[in-house]
């Protein structure tokens, strides 16, 4: 029945039951008629897909909603609301609620792989104008960096960012902040216990990579750590993320909140000051490399190997040659904004997977112990910390079996940004209307059993030469940790290699277990919904020198 109708007939019905009331009885009683009604006119339409996509299946709303918002892990949502649905449809699309759409989540690679590969048929969504205004549109959310943009403009951008990502590899910065990474494990543990956790210790040391000078790992209070992991928590608000109206027109009705933006504002000057005096650091270094041409040692001097530079230093680097300009004529908002997106897209990311990472080791300790016998058999056994170089990372195999097996057990980034389909067309067997979004469900494709033999076993073997992964090739694509087509992503390398550091630097310098009293005892549990994080990873260390 149409809405109009529904509300016609439950008038006609009170108004006829009401011939003995007085007429103020009667107002009240239309009146509150009225309100049940339209209250639940408004529910059926916000829970009901819309008519022109009710022919895919879709998850409850209210179940999807409440899990959302008691903070279930992710896991725990896919299990009870997604999994029965998936299980029960053939087209491998499932509908799911977002904030005022319905998004088709895509669950069989070989539609992943159509989605992603045909770009002018599915660009990335917008999402900037969503989010015009709220908390998250102010951070990151903004059509001037390379994750949030679309069109000419993104091509731009990764035009810029490309030389950034691609011609050098901070190797050595990676092996650097792990030596510091085990110093402050040191001083943590003097109390004679070896129990750690090492959430925030992992945090502090991909921060500190994306080099921010916020010197994490030696100063955990700093003033950067502590604001920064307030606006984590800001943004992941699950309460402003879903009602954005809530945090701009009607912020005036949540006095925290309010307090939250302000913080936030005083960040991103911080982190704007942190990108003026890196600009005057290189313009200095540019002025003295100009002075010192002719003289090869001086040139060195004041140059930093590539290896040794932040990802900032690369931006600004890499901006400047595409500009072909000074680089004190790129827009410091647009450094700010990709900054502001390489904070979530590449910190909180990398985290993740060594934080799994450690978590798989810690449960298996077969795995463990054959991983250091790789590590020692190319970096040696000596009772110091070894920085390996590129060259010994490569011949790391059974460590990068390790790690992309986590990847694909625990896929950092859960689901990809929405696509927008832009013409009437076919997915499969499943028409998918002009203008409807579309999203790649990475957790169900790599533990889609038609593909993966016993999904939810963490085996590295999967990824052996010869071994399950590589028999995938032409079902489309089984394992998307890094997303694929035109916006795979650019992280992706520097992403592998510091892990690849921190893992091989790792297992050469402990040996560990779970700790009795982690919460991960039966089983990972996780936070988060798009992006998968874990707060806690408390282990027993033993050092091996
Ligand atoms: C384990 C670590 C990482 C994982 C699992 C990961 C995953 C992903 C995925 C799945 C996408 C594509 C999203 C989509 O298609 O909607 C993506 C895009 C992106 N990632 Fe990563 N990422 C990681 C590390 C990094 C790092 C270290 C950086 C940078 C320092 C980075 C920067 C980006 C950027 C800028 C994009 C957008 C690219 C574009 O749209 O052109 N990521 N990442």
């Amino acid at each position: 029945m149409e809405s109009n109708s529904i509300v016609l007939s439950a008038v006609k019905a009170v108004a006829s039951k009401s011939s003995n009331l007085s007429r103020s009885q009667k107002v009240v009683s239309i009146s509150a008629a009225l309100v049940a009604t339209l209250t639940y006119v408004l529910f059926k339409k916000t829970t009901t897909p819309p008519k022109r996509l009710q022919h895919i299946p879709h998850v409850g709303y209210v179940k999807m909603l409440v899990a959302f918002f008691t903070g279930k892990p992710l896991m725990d949502i896919t299990k009870t609301c997604i999994d029965p649905v998936i299980a029960n449809s053939s087209l491998g699309l499932y509908l799911r609620p977002s904030r005022k759409v319905w998004n088709i989540y895509v669950t069989e690679p070989e539609l992943a792989k159509i989605v992603y590969n045909k770009n002018d048929l599915f660009p990335k969504l917008d999402l900037t104008r969503y989010n015009a205004g709220t908390y998250n549109g102010k951070f990151s959310a903004r059509s001037n960096n390379l994750f949030f943009s679309v069109g000419d403009e993104w091509k731009r951008q990764r035009r810029i960012a490309n030389p950034a990502f691609h011609r050098a590899m901070p190797i050595s910065l990676f092996g650097m902040y792990t030596e510091k990474l085990f110093t402050s494990i040191a001083k943590s543990h003097s109390n004679n216990s070896n129990e750690v956790d090492l959430g925030g210790f992992i945090t502090n040391f991909t921060l500190d990579i994306m080099d921010f000078k916020f010197n994490s790992l030696q100063d955990s209070t700093s003033e950067y750590v502590t604001m920064y992991e307030k606006v984590v928590e800001a943004l992941m608000d699950p309460l402003f993320y879903f009602f954005p109206a809530l945090d701009t027109d009607y912020l005036w009705l949540f006095p925290k909140r309010q307090q939250v933006h302000k913080e936030l504002d005083v960040f991103l000057d911080m982190v704007q000051e942190i990108i003026v005096k890196k600009r005057q650091t290189l313009a200095e270094q540019k002025k003295l490399k100009e002075l010192a041409v002719s003289n090869e040692e001086a040139v060195n001097d004041v140059e930093t190997k590539a290896s040794d530079k932040d990802i900032l230093t690369l931006l600004i680097e890499s901006a400047g040659e595409e500009e072909n300009n000074d680089i004190s004529e790129i827009s410091d908002d647009m450094l700010l904004s990709n900054m502001c997106v390489l904070f979530t897209a590449g910190h909180d990311t990398t985290t993740a997977g060594l934080l799994f990472c450690i978590y798989e080791l810690a449960i298996n300790q077969d795995i463990q112990d054959k991983a250091r016998n790789e590590i020692i058999s190319i970096l040696g056994d000596e009772k110091s910390d070894v920085l390996p170089t590129a060259e010994q990372l490569v011949k790391m195999e059974y460590l990068n079996m390790i790690i992309k097996e986590t990847l694909r057990l625990h896929s950092p980034v859960a689901v990809s940004s929405p696509r927008l389909t832009m013409e009437d067309c076919m997915l499969g067997s499943t028409l998918i209307p002009k203008g409807s979004t579309v999203v790649i469900d990475a957790i169900s494709i790599h533990r889609n059993s038609k593909y993966w033999k016993h999904p939810d076993v963490f085996n590295p073997d999967r990824f052996a030469a010869g071994g399950e992964a590589e028999k995938h090739a032409g079902s489309g694509l089984t394992y998307v940790p890094f997303g694929s087509g035109s916006r795979h992503c650019i992280g992706r390398n520097f992403a592998m290699n510091e892990q690849k550091v921190m893992l091989s630097m790792f297992l050469r310098k402990y040996t560990w277990t779970l700790s009795e009293d982690s919460i991960h005892k039966k089983g990972l549990v996780t936070k988060g919904i798009f992006l998968l994080n874990t707060s806690e990873m408390k282990v027993v260390l033993t050092s091996r020198y």
